[in-house]
């Protein structure tokens, strides 16, 4: 196997400024096929802004991004979607006056299975019929199809988050970014969280890449972590050597003091 091929995503060189503040500067990172990476680092390091321009959402100002082999630098997030490259947000971004099961709809249709037209006429039937069926296996898959004709503004906190990794998934995504999944969760709901994104990973084949703070369930989770500090590399490897890296602890601590 080519490291192209082993690397689903590979960040070459990276720099991103905005104005005169360097965000991410000469930043590079590789994401193996099938692994839950985690990229953290204290913060203002740069990390939501890597996770912004992988994802399209800003172009880079240096260095190339490489997706199951493509150059997408600059691709706009629509076309990185489509290609399997999906990110959710640190926020919900979810519809809460609509169903759970709709919601699930909507996101299968980033995915642009279906021309925009035909998405508008509701022309395509089998197109339809298929994003309904695939929605369904999704609540199964998560454990929440008893909930699919549920507001989802009833939804807990817990199941609105799952709900968010249900969205992604229903674009058939080959690699997802996770801004903060454990954000705001109690330690019971963040246990349940961990557990499904290592399913997500083990069952439906999706490689994981998540900004996380909660040191204790990156730790646990991660098979490789990579430290950004002042929008630059400190430090990458596994979550004992990271954990053990005197230049880690020291930004850490930095940090909290
Ligand atoms: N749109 C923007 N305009 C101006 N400056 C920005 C913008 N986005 C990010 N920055 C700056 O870039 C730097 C990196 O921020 P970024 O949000 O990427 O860090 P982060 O590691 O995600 O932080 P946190 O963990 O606090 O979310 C910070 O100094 C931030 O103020």
């Amino acid at each position: 196997m080519t490291t192209s091929e082993q690397h689903i995503l590979e960040v070459h060189n990276l720099g991103r400024n905005f104005g005169g503040i360097v965000a991410v500067d000469d930043f590079s990172l590789k994401v193996r096929r099938g692994e839950i990476h985690g990229l953290i680092g204290p913060n203002g390091a740069g990390k939501t802004t890597t996770f912004n321009v992988i994802s399209g959402f800003y172009p880079p100002s240096r260095g190339r991004i490489v997706y199951a082999g493509e150059d997408i630098s600059g691709r706009a997030t629509s076309d990185l979607a489509s290609l399997g490259l999906i990110r959710t947000f640190q926020g919900t971004t979810l519809f809460h006056e609509l169903s759970v099961i709709d919601n699930v709809r909507l996101g299968r249709h980033r995915s642009a299975k279906a021309s925009f037209l035909q998405r508008v006429l509701g022309t395509d039937r089998a197109v339809e019929q298929e994003a309904d069926e695939r929605a369904h296996e999704i609540l199964a898959f998560l454990g929440m199809d008893g909930l699919a004709e549920e507001l989802t503004a009833n939804l807990s906190h817990g199941h609105q988050r799952a709900l968010g990794l249900a969205v992604a998934l229903a674009a058939d995504p080959q690699l997802m970014l996770l801004d903060e999944p454990f954000t705001g969760m109690n330690p019971e709901e963040t246990k349940r969280m961990v557990d499904l994104v290592n399913r997500v990973r083990d069952e439906q084949d999706v490689t994981i890449v998540l900004i996380e703070h909660d040191m204790q369930a990156v730790m646990g989770l991660c098979d490789h972590i990579t430290v950004m500090n002042f929008g630059t590399l400190l430090a990458s490897g596994s979550p004992k050597e990271v954990r053990a890296n005197p230049h880690v602890i020291e930004a850490y601590l930095g940090s909290a003091a």
